[in-house]
């Protein structure tokens, strides 16, 4: 798919202009699936199924409803003029590729050095959350998250580490369990400096030698 192609809406557009179907249509949607799968909507076992289903899309999918700059509003700046990194590690997340609809799941590991002002550290994960909880590929959620921590914080710089397991790459396909994709958006000064990186890098462990 080319996604310069004019008749094809980029990522902001689609979420935005697209009506909602209702809540019936997106049960008898799951009815349509079910039946492909070459089962029977109407056996008692399955009856709730369709509900049950949209209530878990409205779990998985909130991130749509979510807006994580302005989760990002509320600063300290009494922190006695602390101006070094801050890092929140092993952030689980949970996420799903958006080629295939099945579920990412992973650890985000987010550092930033503030400039005059920090953030609750929850606000992190909270970010992390709201983008993850919408369908994805690893290397737009990794810098969704690091250009939002950017553009509010305005930190001296942002770096963002995920490592993810994409089910659709370990249930189906090419079935292949346990491998981990990692992926870094590095922004400001751990993009600059070298010295910098290596302390955030140091302060998360090496991923891969994490599994
Ligand atoms: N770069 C990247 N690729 C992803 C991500 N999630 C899934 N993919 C890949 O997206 C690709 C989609 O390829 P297609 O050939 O269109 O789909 P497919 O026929 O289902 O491919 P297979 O998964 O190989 O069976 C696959 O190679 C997936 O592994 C992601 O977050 N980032
Ligand atoms: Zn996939």
């Amino acid at each position: 798919m080319n996604i310069h192609d004019p008749k094809v809406k980029s990522d902001s557009q689609a979420t935005s202009s697209v009506s909602r179907p209702s809540r019936e249509e997106a049960e008898e949607a799951v009815r349509t699936l079910l039946r492909w799968a070459g089962d029977d909507p109407a056996r008692e076992g399955l009856l709730d199924t369709p509900a049950r289903v949209v209530r878990g899309y409205e779990e998985w999918f909130r991130g749509y409803d979510e807006d994580p700059e302005a989760m990002l509003q509320r600063t300290f700046e009494e922190v006695a003029g602390y101006d070094e990194m801050v890092v929140l590690r092993d952030i689980r997340y949970e996420s799903f590729c958006e080629h295939h609809m099945a579920p990412i799941i992973g650890k985000a590991h987010v550092g930033y050095i503030p400039t005059d002002r920090v953030v609750g550290i929850s606000k992190l994960a909270r970010v992390v959350d709201a983008y993850s909880k919408r369908l994805q590929v690893q290397e737009k959620l990794n810098a969704q998250i690091a250009n939002t921590l950017q553009t509010v914080l305005k930190p001296q710089g942002v770096a963002v580490v995920l490592e993810g397991e994409h089910h659709c790459m370990s249930t189906r396909g090419v079935h292949k369990p346990g491998v981990s994709m990692v992926t870094s958006t590095m922004l400001g000064v751990f993009r600059e400096d070298r010295e910098t990186r290596r302390e955030f890098m140091g302060h998360i462990g090496n991923p891969v030698n994490r599994l």
